[in-house]
């Protein structure tokens, strides 16, 4: 029989090479190879038959013509031809003493009986797909087995054979197995596929130890067990009638896992799967959004399906779960490109500048959609931004407490903006006073009807400043002081207000920390939240020289409060050190070393410096910018602050005010006055000169008087009459030469200029609320326009 087998086979063989097969054995030529459990087959590989044709890896003998009409084992039963024409792949046999046929392949004869078999113990790979084969006990005889597809054919119990040694490979899918046998035999066992089955347990594979690919899709498994431990990665599940992913928390090299078409709702059970690259959930129950928790923090995760599941309903479905999960590179089997990565990032956490343009645009728009309305304005025009202060750091900075004490000190000054929150107040907070404690409902109607600046959302709750919260610092005749955070400073950033920032950081962390937790107000997630804001603060700061005007440092306190004064109270020109008695010796000289003319009264000098020359890192810098020097930068933009406040006192440059209104009819509605915060008293038929158009025009009268009297405001370089006349003067040279010689802030420089032509009506600002009350704040010169 045997020699039947080698001799059809030597029938296939060319003249050159003819390796023939008796009873496993080959003859290549004139050699006779011995094939035996320990043989190479690799090695072989070169003396394979040239007539054989691969397919996919696999080799299959040519078809000839001439054999078309023999019938192949007839009845179902295996017969010699049949294998003959099966066999393929010459390799040493195991024990590396022959050459023998390897693999044996006979798909669709309709085979029943495979005892033939017994014959062919060097086979090292069986496919008989698509036969009818019940019985299995043959393959008890084939111990070098390796591997076995029995697909599609009557198998009802599980590998029921004596186990070959090293069986590795197993496809029994498409059979009539229900139950799960015992396979501890098995130890080789790496792959095992039982699809399309009836199958209602996974069991028995406790001792396969070597199992990586388990599939047993399309049976009647409900629930996961019997796996634990096992070093699988790929597991196929799908279409079973499982409701829930678990006991695979122990498959630590699970990568792959496909459990599409069961009635899966949640994806926990996965969270744990580090390595985990690709998830098919098709056609199960996943509804919510909040489930991808689960697996957003799988890095490796490339791949994931959720096809057919009602969560696909949801809004910016696609979106949303690109934005969760930024490492996919495939989702619903449609590749994932860059733009929509972007698009979802723009969508669900846009940069911060993002936020605030929308913000602001948000507040404009529902500013305008109001009803025309008479404004009790007090703010100043386009043109003379009213003095703010703005302190701005992350939560827990201490910048709230700074800005109340600065208030405290300075109230001659400064008042304190009250800005808007819906959290609940604190035991310690005063409504009014620290916050305008509200309720959302409040909030949003505040917002609808157009009276916020800006907003912004923080650990859940809603912050905002309102027009009305300026108006009532600024009807006081004072300027304000505000804390923030970073957002809202992008948002302040759109609006027509030129307010000072002064970053306060903690360069500490643990200083910060210890801030945050002080008062116990806070929630870890808060605290948490609060210090990685910290970082982003820092980076803020590095990545744009000059966003910030000052930055200073808050790990102490007090030294902050000292710094944020001395800042001020250059800024402002004032010349009292009250706090002074607190300050170190040393601060007293580097005060004066670095700020020389800090006790003369000045308009224009010095300004704040900006962080153009300030780079800062948290935990890296020790000293405080405020002493450092000016950058390039900074004194080019001092540069354009002094020759535009010159400009402007000398009238030739006509102000931003007028270049706007210039371009519309003169009876431009009062309203967009209004909302441009010019103020309702302008003398609408134009014929009004610039004095009028003063936000603070007045010189402090009544009960003030004495504060205008006193010496530290009188010692104006420029008298008003003169800076006049040299306005006039067609020469230029005058204002160059007095360049430095800048009026102070005590004198309005919009009232000094010469008589100027008609222009667009201005508002006065007499009898604006809070205009007789204090003397007002310098104006901030105009941003430099870089
Ligand atoms: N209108 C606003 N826009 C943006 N952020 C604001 C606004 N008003 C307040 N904030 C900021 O919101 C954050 C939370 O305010 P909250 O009063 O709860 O902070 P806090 O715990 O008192 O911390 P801090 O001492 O830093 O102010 C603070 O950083 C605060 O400065």
């Amino acid at each position: 029989m045997a020699d039947t087998v080698a001799q059809t086979s030597n029938m296939r063989e060319n003249e050159h090479f003819s390796p023939t097969v008796d009873g496993g054995f080959v003859h290549t030529g004139g050699e006779t190879h011995v094939l035996n459990a320990d043989t190479n087959i690799l090695s072989l590989d070169n003396i394979r038959a040239p007539t054989e044709m691969t397919d996919g890896g696999d080799v299959y003998p040519e078809e000839e013509d001439e054999d078309e009409d023999v019938e192949l084992s007839p009845g179902g039963v295996l017969d010699e031809e049949t294998v003959a024409r099966g066999l393929s792949n010459i390799g040493r046999s195991a024990d590396g003493s022959q050459h023998v046929f390897l693999h044996l392949s006979a798909p669709g004869f309709s085979l029943t009986d495979i005892s033939l078999l017994v014959n062919y113990v060097h086979v090292q790979k069986v496919e008989l797909p698509y036969n009818e084969i019940s019985d299995l006990s043959p393959l008890g005889n084939l111990p070098y087995l390796l591997i076995l597809d029995l697909s599609h054919n009557k198998i009802s119990n599980l590998l029921d054979f004596k186990p070959p040694r090293n069986l590795k490979d197993v496809d029994l899918s498409y059979n009539e197995i229900e139950e799960m046998s015992d396979l501890s035999a098995h130890h080789y066992l790496t792959k095992l596929c039982l699809d399309h089955n009836k199958i209602k347990e996974i069991k028995g594979l406790e001792r396969c130890k070597r199992l990586k690919h388990l599939s047993l899709a399309h049976n009647k498994i409900e629930k996961i067990q019997g796996i634990d431990n096992l070093p699988i990665q790929t597991l196929n599940l799908c279409h079973n009638h499982i409701k829930k992913i678990e006991n695979i928390e122990s498959l630590h090299q699970l990568c792959n896992v496909n459990f599409s078409g069961n009635n899966i709702r949640s994806l926990k059970g996965l969270e744990d799967h580090s390595i985990m690259e690709c998830i098919d959930l098709e056609d199960n129950e996943v509804i919510d959004i909040s489930e991808i928790k689960y697996i957003r923090d799988l890095t490796m995760l490339r791949e994931l399906n959720l096809l057919r599941n009602p969560i696909q309903e949801l809004p910016d479905y696609r979106l949303s779960i690109l934005f969760r999960m930024q490492s996919l590179t495939q989702l619903d089997r449609h590749r994932v490109d860059a733009e929509e990565k972007v698009a979802a990032l723009n969508m669900f956490s846009p940069p911060p500048e993002v936020i605030a343009a929308r913000d602001h645009i948000m507040h404009v728009v529902y500013s305008f959609l109001q009803p025309s309305r008479v404004l009790d304005n007090t703010l100043p025009s386009i043109e003379t931004p009213y003095p703010m202060l703005v302190l701005v750091g992350p939560q827990g900075s201490g910048k709230k407490d700074l800005a109340q004490k600065l208030v405290e000190e300075f109230q001659e000054y400064f008042g304190y903006c009250v800005t808007h929150t819906t959290r609940k107040p604190r035991k310690d907070e005063t409504p009014e006073k620290d916050y305008h404690f509200v309720d959302l409902e409040k909030f949003e109607y505040d917002i609808r009807s157009g009276m916020f600046i800006q907003t912004h959302q923080h650990n859940g709750h809603w912050y905002g400043l309102q027009m009305q919260s300026i108006e009532d610092v600024a009807r006081e005749g004072l300027a304000c002081v505000v804390h923030m955070e970073l957002e809202g400073v992008l948002t302040l950033k759109n609006t027509y207000f030129e307010p000072r920032y002064v970053l306060i950081m903690p360069l500490s962390e643990d200083c910060h920390e210890k801030r945050l937790r002080e008062n116990g107000i806070h929630s870890e997630p808060e605290i948490d939240n609060s210090l990685r804001r910290a970082e982003m603060y820092a980076s803020y700061n590095q990545n744009h020289p000059g966003f910030f005007d000052m930055m200073i440092n808050s790990d102490d306190i007090e030294d902050a409060y000292k710094r944020l004064r001395r800042l001020v109270m250059d800024y402002l020109g004032i010349s009292m050190p009250s706090y002074g008695s607190e300050m170190g010796e040393m601060d007293r000289t580097e005060m004066e070393n670095n700020a020389p003319t800090a006790f003369t009264r000045t308009w224009s000098r010095p300004s704040i410096p900006d962080s153009m020359s300030q780079p800062y890192a948290r935990g890296k810098s020790t000293q405080s910018p405020v002493l450092s020097g000016r950058g390039i930068l900074e004194e080019m933009s001092l540069k354009r602050r002094h020759s535009a406040a010159r400009a402007s006192v000398a009238g030739y440059v006509p102000p931003l005010f007028e270049q706007i209104t210039s371009q519309y009819p003169k009876t431009a509605p009062q309203t967009v006055e209004g909302q441009m915060g010019l103020g309702v008293q302008g003398d609408l038929d134009g014929d009004i000169n610039r004095s009028q158009s003063a936000p603070v025009a007045k010189p402090p009268q009544g009960e003030d008087d004495e504060d205008t009297s006193s010496s530290d405001r009188s010692d104006s370089t420029i008298s008003m009459s003169s800076a006049g006349k040299r306005a006039e003067s067609p020469d230029g040279s005058v204002h160059e030469a007095k360049e430095l010689q800048l009026p102070t802030e005590t004198i309005n420089p919009l009232e000094l200029s010469a008589p100027r032509p008609p222009s667009a009506p201005r508002p006065s600002s007499q009898g604006r609320p809070g205009s007789d009350r204090h003397k007002v704040l310098p104006p901030i010169s105009p941003k430099p326009q870089y």
